[in-house]
């Protein structure tokens, strides 16, 4: 199953530096962990923002909410979810 998701980061003004450095040193190597794995398909930043899209390919939408829940930025995020599925046009055979 597929999803898109933005996610976007607000870390509080008066975070500690070294404990923010921790938790996107933390998100980075998960993140690459979840790419590695196929789980996290795409990741972007949006222009101008402290911001990404994303594709997610999991098994289900638990697996999706657990996996968002357990990013180490997520108490910072705003996170807005779309599932999707393949579009009739589409010449990719990997989406679905
Ligand atoms: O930077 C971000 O967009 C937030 C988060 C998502 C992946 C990652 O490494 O950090």
């Amino acid at each position: 199953m597929l999803f898109h998701v933005k996610m976007t980061v607000n870390l509080p003004l008066d975070m500690n530096p070294e404990r923010a450095a921790q938790l996107k040193a933390d998100e980075k190597a998960l993140a690459q962990r979840l790419q590695a794995a196929g789980k996290w398909r795409h990741l972007w930043r949006i222009a101008g923002l402290y911001a990404n899209y994303s594709v997610f390919d999991v098994d289900s939408v638990q697996e999706l909410h657990d996996t968002l829940m357990q990013l180490p930025l997520y108490p910072y995020m705003a996170i807005e979810v779309d599932a999707m599925c393949r579009h009739p046009s589409s010449i990719h055979e990997d989406d679905r």
